[in-house]
């Protein structure tokens, strides 16, 4: 059974708001793309600094940031080695802000006797990061996405880390949210070092519904691919998240629309990605068999080969390239605002929600660190997916010395960075009307 037959595309939009009358469009695919959603999307909520949990973010680690590892493509084994000597490898996918960073950090927390490590990819402007402190170690790839700029960047990490697998129990690879997955599985079996020295546990794909509902109804051009439809299909579990965040009719809607894509995934429905552990460890889910049509597509070969081309050969690949199909994410980018001076809290309140009433459909990801005026040393980590914002008081406080930089990064599909960046600026407090912290 190849992917392809799981990945039928919806019949009809499962979406039940009021507002939205899809029905198949001429260019709908068989991948679930081509259906456009018109439902409208409820106002913006505003929430003030909610004193709650701390939330985690992963600190880099810059050994293996520094291009070292070079050579992974012709490094070569002796033997090849069973499963039980390969490093298990577990998969977070989802879409942006579904909750992957939740999960690993809900992972880490609870009591499993797991050595982990943890591998992350950020998409753009690196944010500032809290550290992942239960992890044995953590990798950070923030110049790109794992599945294209940085799929060499993971085959180095992993050609690295292969050496001191045996301090490890368990690695978790948490992508972009932007990621599509096949690429990344692709690198598992194409590549003989890591093949031999690691194998996927599961694939887990975190998603909540109103979003999934409006993604998998984009129009997206011929031979491209719908990440969020991607994630789903290639999943072995399906984490629905959020579900204090759904009507039983959006719920019920999603449900229908997954198990459309992939029949084989088991749906676990959660809030706060909190699943029970069991299910996301050991899993032993993942068959490359069942993807082997779709993944191989992506020849790690011609990706590391690329790198080194001249631009005549370069024009001879594209040709022969034609046909594979590409992770459009043109339009979307990401940049980081931050301020030395502290910060408004009624006013950034105010140029969040102005915001996301201009750009509520193409703003698809805001987070930050920040430091708010008359909040003494209380550090705030600010969270924004689509239009849900959130500010919450993180476990740490600014420290004695410790620069008080306060840091937004925006992910989305064009954005106006001077224009956003202007208006970041009205909510800066500067030192001549600064209270005292
Ligand atoms: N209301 C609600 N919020 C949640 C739930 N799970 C996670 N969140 C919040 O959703 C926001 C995004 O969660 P993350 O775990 O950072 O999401 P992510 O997928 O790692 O985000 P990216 O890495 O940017 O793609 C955070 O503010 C979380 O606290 C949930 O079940 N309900």
């Amino acid at each position: 059974m190849t992917a392809a037959s799981s990945l039928l595309p919806p019949t009809r939009c499962a979406h039940p708001r009021p507002g939205c009358d899809i029905s198949p469009p001429r260019d709908a695919d068989r991948r679930g793309n081509g259906y456009r959603c018109q439902a409208r999307t409820p106002a913006p909520r505003r929430l003030l600094p909610l004193p709650q949990d701390r939330v985690i973010r992963a600190a880099p680690v810059s050994a293996l940031a520094d291009g070292s590892g070079a050579g992974a493509f012709e490094e070569e084994e002796e033997y090849e080695k069973a499963d039980s000597e390969k490093l298990a490898v577990t998969v977070v996918t989802g879409f942006l802000g579904s909750g992957k960073t939740t999960l690993v950090n809900y992972i880490l927390r609870e009591q499993h006797g797991k050595r982990i490590c943890v591998i992350e990819n950020e998409f753009g402007a690196a944010l500032v990061k809290e550290n992942l402190s239960s992890a044995e170690e953590v990798i950070s790839m923030d110049n790109g996405c794992a599945c294209c700029t940085v799929r060499g960047d993971l085959v180095r990490a992993l050609t690295q880390l292969k050496d001191r697998k045996d301090s490890f129990d368990l690695v978790l690879l948490e992508t972009t949210g932007l990621a599509d997955p096949a690429p990344i599985l692709a690198t598992f079996t194409q590549n003989w070092t890591i093949s031999n020295n690691y194998r996927i546990d599961g694939v887990l794909c975190l998603t909540f519904p109103r979003p999934f509902l409006d993604l998998s109804c984009q129009v997206r051009p011929e031979g491209t691919v719908n990440e969020a439809v991607q994630q789903v299909a290639f999943a072995d579990r399906v984490l629905l998240n959020k579900l204090d965040l759904v009507d039983k009719g959006e719920l019920g809607a999603v449900k229908t629309l997954i198990q459309e894509v992939n029949a084989f995934a088991e749906l676990i429905e959660c809030q706060q990605s909190r699943v029970p552990v069991d299910k996301l460890m050991d899993m032993n889910a993942f068959s490359m068999e069942r993807f082997q049509e779709e993944i191989a597509e992506y020849d790690l070969e011609e990706d590391a080969a690329a790198e080194e081309c001249t631009d005549e050969q370069e024009g001879a690949r594209e040709g022969q390239k034609a046909k594979k199909r590409k992770h459009d994410i043109s339009g979307v980018g990401s940049f980081a605002l931050q301020s030395e001076h502290a910060l408004d809290s009624q006013l950034f309140n105010r140029f969040m929600v102005q915001l996301l009433q201009r750009k509520k459909e193409d703003l698809y990801r805001s987070k930050g660190v920040l430091c708010f005026e008359g909040e003494g040393d209380a550090k705030y980590i600010f969270q924004g997916v689509h239009e849900q914002i959130q500010f919450e008081q993180s476990n740490t406080k600014w420290v004695e010395g410790e620069p008080r930089v306060s840091k937004v990064v925006f992910i989305g599909r064009d954005l106006d960075r001077e224009e956003i960046e202007a208006a970041f600026r009205t909510c800066i407090v500067h030192a001549q009307t600064a209270h005292p912290h």
